[in-house]
């Protein structure tokens, strides 16, 4: 990414939109804005010449031509409010479409083939992905089409009135030796070579703000997780009184915005300063190279004041790059967050193809793990060529250490461990259902988190009713439709229970529990076993569990005993 090109940025992450479905619409908005901009061009045109009449009319001292030249002035001023108003509400409406499709894109990329987890599991550059898609992606198409507007804007500005302003020039004589040659369009000229000399100034002194914008979106984004996390996980701080620590973690994040903020704002003034220097520094200079064709009546009052207001269009259309300095850096930073974000997605996609534990549907009714080297992003083995098959109907227990590698050899059954090799065959077309830990509740009604992922409409009353009665949460029928954060508001030990009538519920092919029975009582966790094992009959069990008691509910067992080591039994 260190030469990284804005303009085949904003083609990797702009293109798709205007192939899909939503082109149509989109050209047709973006033809009207363009036509919109350029009649704003010509209304400056117009406005232009209206000058020249109008300061004639004051030289001639002419009362009705000043009035009727008002009267123009007041036409053309209502249709640029006209213009400009229609042109602002297109760009909108175009950058709400734009974003829709683009968020839509991005959250399908994102949600698909676990990305959203897998992608936190190696060091990829990305950080805070949520806030790329959530804020960058406005930012972005905001940014673009006013960028892009203002440049054709400024384009058409620099042509007609290079064209006018090299109508009204003067010339002027270059000579060496004896040879000497005129050269038409002095005014031209003189705003070119200004212009370029002032450019070139601006983009090496503002270069060092493209990295510092591209740095300070990245801190304001750690900044703000960091406040997130706090309130996500208030009781657990709240109970280890760790306001102090999550101060002093806070105010860590803070000094890095506030830093790069100092760096930006410093280099900021530097350049703020040479734009005020070179522009308005400069104002007299069409008035100092026109005002001898003035003195010696070659050119009227009008002539020059529409020729020196000529001038400052083509000098302040030339002058684009630096004005815009700052937003284009800012652009240039953005585009090249979200390339970032879509290279890695596209990258997971390319690498997730040629993954290296494979998970396959296979047509035989048994679950098979075969040659399964299962390591640490380290590559330290958890598991050496580890192979087991589980018919349907029966169940094993995964036991070992705490940290030997228990959990993960779920998630790489589940697919989202990525580190090993080997192959995991799964029955074809069967449903395999993993209850972690700390199941996860979505904010909602608890009918809607007892469902997850799946709707309402799926089950009767009764079946829910009865579930929640069997798996001790009769306490809770009441609070069906309450909508809650029923994270913040069971106990761990009920939010178990929830996902046990989840499971039983849905009834699965394949049940893996990882220490799902964690937060119960004993009592209740043997009686929640002897629910599954008699509500769900012809479901494969795998679980995850220290306890002794559960030994009985299970006819394998597997130890893993460290270093890649292990024990299978039936
Ligand atoms: N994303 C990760 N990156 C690097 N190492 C990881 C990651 N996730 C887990 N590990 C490491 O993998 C090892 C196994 O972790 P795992 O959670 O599978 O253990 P476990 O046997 O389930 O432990 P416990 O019984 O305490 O739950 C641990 O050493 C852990 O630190």
């Amino acid at each position: 990414m260190e030469h990284f090109s804005l303009l085949q940025g904003i083609w990797r992450v702009g293109n798709h939109y205007w192939r899909s479905k939503a082109k149509n619409y989109a050209i047709l908005l973006l033809m009207v804005i363009i036509g919109l901009n350029i009649t704003s061009v010509y209304i400056q045109v117009w406005l232009n010449q209206w000058r020249n009449v109008f300061f004639n009319t004051l030289q001639d001292r002419d009362m009705t031509a000043f009035l009727d030249s008002l009267y123009l002035w007041g036409g053309l001023i209502l249709a640029a409010w006209a213009v400009s108003v229609y042109q602002n509400y297109l760009r909108q409406l175009l950058a709400v479409s734009w974003r829709s499709w683009l968020t839509d894109r991005l959250l399908g990329e994102y949600l698909q083939s676990k990305k959203y987890y897998c992608l936190q599991l190696q060091d990829n550059g990305i950080d805070n992905p949520d806030q790329m898609i959530c804020e960058d992606v406005k930012l972005f198409i905001d940014s673009l089409l006013k960028v892009f507007l203002w440049f054709l804007y400024n384009l058409g500005i620099l042509c007609s009135f290079t064209l006018i302003l090299w109508e009204l020039s003067g010339s002027f004589s270059l000579s060496w030796r004896e040879s000497s040659i005129t050269i038409h369009g002095d005014m031209v000229w003189i705003a070119v070579a200004y212009a370029l000399m002032v450019d070139f100034v601006m983009g090496k002194m503002g270069h060092p703000l493209v990295q510092l914008n591209f740095l300070q979106q990245r801190y304001e984004a750690n900044f703000r997780f960091a406040l997130v996390r706090l309130r996500e996980y208030a009781e657990e701080i709240a109970l280890y009184s760790g306001e102090n620590r999550e101060r002093h973690l806070l105010s860590n994040y803070f000094k890095k915005v506030y830093d790069n903020l100092q760096r930006s704002i410093k280099r900021q003034k530097i350049l703020d300063s040479l734009i005020f220097f070179l522009c308005r520094g400069t104002e007299p200079l069409p008035y100092i190279v026109a005002v001898p064709r003035f003195f010696s009546g070659e050119l009227q009052l009008g002539g020059l004041m529409q020729v020196t207001g000529a001038f400052e269009k083509v000098q302040r259309s030339l002058l684009f790059f630096s004005s815009w300095y700052k937003e284009i850096t800012e652009l240039k930073a953005i585009v090249k967050r979200l390339v970032i974000l879509m290279d890695t997605m596209e990258e997971f996609k390319r690498l997730g193809q040629k993954q290296s534990i494979k998970i396959i549907e296979a047509p035989e009714a048994a679950f098979s793990v075969e040659n399964l080297n299962l390591k640490l992003p380290n590559g330290e083995l958890l598991l050496d060529n580890f192979a087991m098959r589980l018919q349907p109907g029966e169940s094993l227990l995964i036991t070992g250490s705490s940290g030997c590698g228990k959990s993960t050899l779920i998630k790489a059954i589940a697919g989202i461990w990525p580190f090993g090799e080997g192959h995991i065959y799964i029955p074809q077309n069967q449903q395999c259902l993993f209850l972690p830990q700390s199941p996860y509740l979505p904010v909602g009604t608890l009918r809607e988190a007892l469902l997850y992922p799946r709707s309402s409409q799926e089950y009767s009353e009764e079946s829910i009713q009865g579930i929640l009665k069997k798996c001790c949460l009769e306490h809770l029928l009441e609070r069906l439709d309450d909508q809650e954060n029923w994270s913040h508001v069971l106990s761990l030990g009920e939010q178990q229970r929830i996902a046990f009538a989840r499971a039983i519920l849905q009834r699965p092919q394949w049940l893996f529990l990882d220490e799902a029975t964690s937060g119960l009582d004993e009592a209740t966790e043997k009686k929640l076993y002897s629910l599954i094992r008699s509500e769900l009959k012809g479901t494969g069990v795998m679980s995850v569990g220290h306890r002794k008691d559960l030994f009985v509910y299970h006819q394998k067992i597997l130890t893993m005993k460290g270093k890649g080591c292990w024990d299978l039994v039936a």
